[in-house]
C-alpha cells in the first residue's frame, strides 16, 4: 500500500481529506464565468486552463466547460498530466503561479465533469439481482438463468444524467396494481434509489472491433458515484418484455469528481470466484474490482441524515472492463464520455442493500430516520446522498458528494406552457 503524497496545499494532507495528492480526481467548475477543467486538492481546486494557457500542461482541451477532448487521449495522456500535476502540487514545490490557480472549493460551482455519450445500467450485484428477482418474480427462481454467464444491462438515458446538488421533480408514469383494473397516469409512489459506481470511458472503440478485458480496463478513464433513481411502480407495469424504460429514465445522479483508474491502482481486488466458468471474451484477466466502501444516507426536509446504508463495490460479480468488453463484443462502437452504471451495490446481509426496494423488502418494512419519520420509498423534500471513498494507510480517496432532492411531482397538465 502506497503512503500519503505530502503537499503544499496543507488541507490535503489531512487523513480524512477525500482529496489528498494521491487522488487528483478531474472535474469541472466555474466561479461566475465560464466552467473550465480543474482537480480537486485539499479544500481547493486547480485550474487547469489557467495552468494550460501559463504553458505547464499541454493543450488537452482543459478550457472546455467537458473532460471529453482529455480524456479521449488516452493512457499516456492521462499519465503524463498526472505525473506532472503530482510534481507542481507536491511538498516544497510551491510556486506562485499555481498558488494564483488555486480556488477555494466551497466558493465554486461544479457541473457535470463531462458530456455523456452514452449511459449503460448493468446489474452486476448477485445480492441484488437475487433480491430483486425475488420481490418482483419467482423467489424460486430468483437470479435468471444468463446472470451468471453474461453481465446483463440495459440502456438508459444520457440526456437526463445531472451532477451531484441538481433537484428534480417526482417522475409522473403509468402504472397499475395487481388488484386494478385499469392503468393510471400520476405520481410515482414508489421513488427509490439504486447505490451504484459509474465506469466512464475514455478512449473509444470502432464499430466491428471486438476488445478483450484488458484492453477495456485500459479504455477507461475513471469512476464516478452513480445513484440510479428508480420509480418501482412504473418499472413493474413497464418492464416485461423490453427492460426499464420510463422508470429510469428521469434522472441519473453522479458525483462531481472522476476519480482516475491510477488513483485507485491501490484498491484493486479480485471479482469473486466463478460459480459458472465464464465464456473467454470476457473472462478475468487479473483484479479489476476496487475495494471502496460505500454508504447511503437519507434525510428528510430540515432534518438531520441517517445512514440506511453500508457496503462496498468490491462485492460485484463483474467488473467494469468485464462489462465494457462484453458491451462491445457485438461489434457495438463505445465513444469518450460512455458512462456504465455498475449495477446496484447490494452486499450479502440486511444493512449491506443499496435500494430502498430491498432495504424494505418491498414496502413491508419501513426504516426510521433520525427525528422518528419512517419511510418506506421516497418523500417530497427527501434528500438522499452516497458516499465512497478507498481507505489507505493514512490518507483517503474520496469522490465528493452524490446527493439529489425530490421536489414535488408537476402532476398538471402535459405541455410546455
Ligand atoms: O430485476 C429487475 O427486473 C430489475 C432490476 C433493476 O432495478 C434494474 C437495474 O437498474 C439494474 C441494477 O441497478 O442492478
Ligand atoms: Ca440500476
Ligand atoms: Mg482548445
Amino acid at each position: 500500500m502506497t503512503d500519503l503524497i505530502r503537499s503544499w496545499v496543507e488541507t490535503a494532507n489531512d487523513p480524512q481529506s477525500p482529496f489528498p495528492l494521491n487522488n487528483l480526481p478531474f472535474g469541472v467548475f466555474s466561479t461566475g464565468d465560464a466552467p473550465r477543467c480543474a482537480v480537486a486538492i485539499g479544500e481547493s481546486v486547480l485550474d487547469l486552463a489557467a495552468l494550460q494557457s501559463a504553458g505547464s500542461l499541454p493543450d488537452h482541451g482543459f478550457d472546455e466547460p467537458a473532460l471529453n477532448t482529455f480524456m479521449g487521449k488516452g493512457k499516456q495522456a492521462w499519465e503524463d498530466v498526472r505525473r506532472t500535476l503530482t510534481e507542481l502540487l507536491r511538498e516544497g514545490n510551491e510556486t506562485d503561479a499555481v498558488r494564483a490557480a488555486l480556488h477555494d472549493m466551497s466558493g465554486v460551482t461544479m457541473h457535470l465533469p463531462f458530456t455523456v455519450a452514452e449511459y449503460t445500467d448493468f446489474y452486476a450485484g448477485r445480492q441484488h439481482a437475487f433480491n430483486v428477482g425475488s420481490l418482483f418474480r419467482d423467489p424460486e427462481n430468483a437470479l435468471p438463468p444468463n446472470w451468471l454467464h453474461i453481465p446483463i444491462g440495459y440502456n438508459g438515458r444520457a440526456s437526463t444524467v445531472v451532477v451531484s446538488g441538481t433537484d428534480f421533480h417526482r417522475p409522473m408514469g403509468q402504472m397499475k396494481g395487481p388488484q386494478d383494473e385499469m392503468p393510471s397516469f400520476g405520481p410515482c409512489k414508489r421513488l427509490d434509489i439504486e447505490l451504484e459506481m459509474g465506469a466512464v470511458v475514455g478512449m473509444p472503440s470502432e464499430m466491428g472491433e471486438r476488445i478483450s478485458v484488458d484492453e477495456a480496463d485500459d479504455m477507461i478513464f475513471g469512476y464516478v458515484l452513480l445513484n440510479d433513481w428508480s420509480a418501482r411502480d412504473i418499472q413493474a407495469w413497464e418492464y416485461q418484455p423490453l427492460g426499464p424504460f420510463q422508470a429510469k429514465a428521469f434522472a441519473t445522479t453522479i458525483s462531481p469528481w472522476v476519480v482516475t483508474k491510477a488513483a485507485l491502482a491501490p484498491f484493486r481486488c479480485a471479482t469473486p470466484p466463478r460459480e459458472k466458468e465464464l465464456l473467454p471474451h470476457i473472462r478475468d484477466t487479473g483484479p479489476m474490482l476496487y475495494d471502496i466502501a460505500l454508504s447511503v444516507t437519507m434525510a428528510a426536509k430540515g432534518g438531520a441524515p441517517t445512514e440506511i446504508c453500508r457496503t462496498n463495490y468490491n462485492t460485484l460479480y463483474y467488473s467494469a472492463a468485464q462489462q465494457l468488453a462484453h458491451h462491445a463484443s457485438s461489434g457495438c462502437a463505445m465513444r469518450t464520455g460512455d458512462l456504465l452504471g455498475s449495477g446496484t451495490i447490494s452486499g450479502p446481509e440486511k444493512g449491506m442493500f443499496g435500494s430502498l426496494l430491498e432495504m424494505t423488502w418491498g414496502g413491508k418494512d419501513p426504516l426510521t430516520l433520525e427525528g422518528g419519520q419512517s419511510r418506506t420509498f421516497i418523500e417530497d423534500g427527501d434528500t438522499l446522498a452516497l458516499h465512497g471513498h478507498a481507505q489507505g494507510d493514512g490518507y483517503r480517496i474520496g469522490f465528493g458528494p452524490c446527493v439529489g432532492t425530490v421536489l414535488p411531482a408537476r402532476s398538471g397538465e402535459a405541455g410546455r406552457s
